[in-house]
């Protein structure tokens, strides 16, 4: 038979029979389960299978699925069938009990669905915590045991609120928990922990260390510390690969091969310290659960049912880590709006909740309709805006039924002249100091959009919270300060704000140059001499005192700013563009206002400027009472009644940026795709009142997108120099761990063949032999890639060796 006919078979209550089906493929297996048994069961329809051979018979290592999208296909079949026959609760029809709080049609269907995979698609205010909390009371109504409901989330405010309503709802006995919490738990029961320490994470001179390190070892220029930890994350996550195997399979241009190492100095340094991180905790619950089989199965079945809120941020390693979970009975209910999917360079992708269905064809989805936290206003200029994305599931968005118009107040237009930039600020600034925290939020799309409204309102007296970075600068803001603070005060300089003059742009001096220059300046010395005295190679030293004398010749403040530039500093920000996982580095632009606004002043002045700020919003700040100015990504799943949106306007939000993304990224639903979302974000934040301030002549095309500006984008706000493709805006598309991107069946097989290695008894070409996906030339060049002989016996390979044949396997797969 055609496995295409299947669907036909599911109506109707005639039982099915299923004669001569053959397994003989992992694809095979998945079809079998999958397309046709799930469905059949959920459906009711009592089904036959004859088979050349029962699933138990099936040999495990030969029907390994490396792949994440459908992990461990055969030990769910076995379940199935062996369930199946003795009647399965998954399959129970819903119940009929009193909701705990009344809710819509559509929450009503989401919470009673059948079992099985569910995707709940939950629009911004549509009461996902609701359905989800009424999900696990139908569970346990459905005879589920509450020790073993989980539900995960992905920080702990939500977890907290979590379980507060679900106590609320007389369902306290389920556990909520965050993903790296359930992952810390699975690791310490198998003593990963032991006298180990969590470690909160490095601080950027500490990343600076390991930056100029790993450049002084493999020969390269020093990385972007800034930038190490997410690159860092990146690998661990999203490739799940150890230091070893990603400094054998990375790719090998310099920057690549610097980070690689900055990740093995850094595992090395936790090592000896007997630490553990964040991501361990992911990491490791991962890889326990994909090599050992008994601790997957002892995790499996503590947890029967698995929920997950906020689905459209979850990324490879913790869906990997939810998958394993849920199999291989595959209760797993799942809760998310790819419209609000934010985190593309963290690698969150919008296809995790639009190819759900891939990895489960027979999943049940129920789309949520109403927004219940804004004004019917807002909610249908948002719908409306979020409609032009492509990359979503089209649905309808309603106000909430009976909810009244919110009138003028609803939703505010302000524009400002863009010759006046200091007066929108001051405006809102006044506005700001008539309200309490809690009440009012500002948010823009960077921090830089932030800036001065945040210095217009420190400047009013307002006290105010946001993001670290607005208060400790980073990136072009801090260097720019460094610089000037140097220049004006040579022999007050910090040895950190030399550290920053000496490696933006990088000069290639070694780890003390800075404590030398610091000693120099301090005994008199200009900053030209002061470098000029350094012991190091000719050439670097008369190059950078030559550059840094001129600065301080230079006529006046924008005269420093420009020669800066020109002498490497907006190169260096371009590669530090373009080695990013962000899209939204604001350097370039940072730069170009500060050239503007320091025309005609001294270098004293300028530097007075800076330092001035960076005091009064320090003064200003004020964690706990403050109102806050927050960007969009911060705001995410957070409510306010009035909210302000800042630089509405087309190079800000959209990001010029993501107008010149990839094509691969634009494909993965990044790029302008993705700054609609952070859009759509930032208005469904209000409950009351909406406003939004831009630039005149300038605003963003997503004001028409929501019909709320008559003319679409005029050509003068085009941005004119968006700063180069950073990689892929956005990392590359989000990406399945590596040994989950096989593409096709080659691939596949070819990262099977990697996993199995481990196993293999005989000499490495008996290995190799084995796997059928290899050409006889492929198998000479794995061979020679890894410098051994055909003869050589898998078992007594060197650690080393047997990880980089793992990891050839894997590069081929991926081809
Ligand atoms: N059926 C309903 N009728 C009226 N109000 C509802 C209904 N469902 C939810 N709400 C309200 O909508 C708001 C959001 O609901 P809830 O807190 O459950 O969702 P959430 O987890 O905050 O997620 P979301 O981001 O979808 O709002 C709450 O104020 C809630 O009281």
């Amino acid at each position: 038979m055609r496995w295409e006919a299947a669907p036909d078979l599911l109506s109707g209550d005639e039982p099915v029979a299923l004669l001569g089906v053959r397994l003989e493929t992992v694809a095979d297996v998945r079809r079998l389960h999958e397309t046709l048994l799930v469905p059949m069961l959920r459906a009711g329809v009592p089904v036959l299978v004859e088979c050349d051979v029962t699933p138990d018979e099936l040999d495990v290592a030969r029907f390994v699925e490396p792949g994440f999208e459908h992990a461990h296909t055969l030990e769910r079949l076995r379940w199935l069938v062996a369930r199946a026959t003795v009647g399965d609760p998954r399959f129970a029809g819903p119940t009929t009990i009193e909701p705990h709080r009344p809710l819509d049609p559509s929450q009503l269907a989401a919470a009673r669905a059948p079992g099985g995979v569910v995707q709940v698609i939950a629009p911004a205010g549509s009461g996902k915590t609701t359905v989800l909390v009424e999900r696990v009371r139908e569970l346990l109504a459905r005879g589920a045991d509450p020790e073993r409901v989980l539900c995960m989330t992905f920080n702990d405010p939500a977890a907290a609120e979590l379980r507060t309503r679900l106590e609320a709802a007389g369902a306290g006995r389920v556990a909520a928990r965050t993903f790296h919490s359930v992952g810390r738990r699975i690791i310490a029961a198998h003593g990963l922990l032991e006298g180990r320490e969590l470690h909160h994470g490095w601080t950027v001179p500490q990343w600076a260390r390991f930056a100029r390190q790993a450049a002084a070892e493999v020969g390269g220029t020093v990385p972007e510390p800034a930038e190490l930890p997410g690159l860092v994350s990146s690998i661990r996550l999203g490739e799940l690969m150890s230091p070893q195997e990603w400094e054998d399979a990375c790719p090998q241009d310099e920057h690549a091969r610097v980070v690689a190492r900055v990740y093995t100095l850094v595992e090395r340094e936790k090592a000896r310290g007997r630490l553990y991180d964040f991501d361990d905790m992911i990491v490791h619950a991962v890889r326990l659960l994909r090599a050992h089989r008994e601790v997957r199965e002892r995790w499996q079945g503590a947890f029967e049912h698995v929920l997950v809120d906020e689905y459209q941020d979850i990324e490879p390693a913790q869906e990997l880590l939810v998958r394993m979970l849920a199999a291989p009975h595959d209760d797993l209910f799942v809760v998310g709006d790819e419209d609000q999917t934010l985190y593309g360079w963290r690698r969150a992708s919008v296809r995790t909740m639009l190819d759900l269905e891939r990895a489960f064809p027979a999943l049940h989805r129920v789309a949520l309709e109403f927004n219940y936290r804004c004004t019917p206003e807002v909610v249908r200029a948002s719908a409306a805006l979020i409609a032009r994305n492509r990359k979503r599931f089209a649905k309808p968005i309603k106000p909430a039924p009976g909810r009244e118009d919110g009138g003028a107040r609803a939703i505010r237009i302000a524009r400002y002249p863009e010759s006046t930039p200091g007066a929108a600020p001051r405006l809102l600034a006044r506005k700001l100091a008539a309200y309490g925290r809690g009440e009012i939020v500002v948010l823009g799309r960077t921090i830089n959009a932030l800036r001065p409204f945040a210095l217009a309102a420190a400047d009013a007296g307002v006290r105010i919270s946001g993001p670290e970075e607005l208060f400790e600068s980073a990136g072009a803001q801090e260097t720019l300060e460094a610089y000037f603070a140097v220049l004006a005060e040579p022999r007050a300089a910090t040895e950190a704000d030399v550290r920053v003059i000496l490696r933006r742009p990088s000069r290639g001096f070694g780890l003390d140059a800075a404590a030398r220059v610091v000693d120099a300046l301090a005994r008199g010395a200009s900053l030209g001499r002061a470098v000029e005295q350094l012991p190091d190679e000719g050439w670097k030293v008369s190059r950078a005192g030559e550059q840094l004398g001129a600065l301080v010749a230079a006529r006046d403040a924008a005269a420093v700013i420009r020669r800066l530039r020109v002498d490497g500093l907006d190169r260096y920000f371009d590669e530090v563009a373009r080695a990013s996982a962000r899209p939204d580095r604001d350097d370039r632009k940072v730069l170009d206002e500060a050239e503007q606004e320091a025309r005609g002043q001294s270098v004293a002045e300028y530097a007075a400027v800076l330092d001035s700020r960076r005091l009064s919003l320090r003064r200003a700040r004020d964690e706990r009472g403050g109102i806050e100015l927050t960007t969009v990504h911060r705001a995410k799943g957070r409510q306010w009644p009035r909210v302000v949106v800042v630089a509405c306007d087309e190079g800000v939000l959209p990001h010029r940026n993501a107008l010149n993304a990839l094509a691969d990224a634009v494909a993965a639903g990044e790029g302008v795709e993705a700054e609609r979302r952070i859009a759509y974000v930032a208005f469904t934040r209000a409950t009351e009142e909406l406003s939004i301030l831009h630039t005149e002549g300038r605003h963003s095309r997503f004001l028409h997108d929501a019909g709320l500006v008559a003319e679409p984008v005029p050509e003068t706000a085009k941005p004119a120099d968006p700063d180069p493709p950073s990689r892929a805006g956005f990392w590359e598309p989000p990406r399945l761990p590596s040994s989950t991107r096989a593409t096709g069946e080659r691939g596949t097989a070819l990262e099977s063949a990697a996993e199995a290695l481990g196993d293999h008894a005989g000499t490495v070409g008996e290995f190799l032999d084995t796997v059928e996906a290899l050409t006889e030339n492929e198998r000479a060049r794995v061979l020679k890639a890894v410098g051994l002989g055909a003869e050589a016996a898998v078992p007594d390979l060197p650690p080393k060796t047997r990880r980089s044949l793992a990891a050839t396997l894997r590069v081929m797969a991926r081809r």
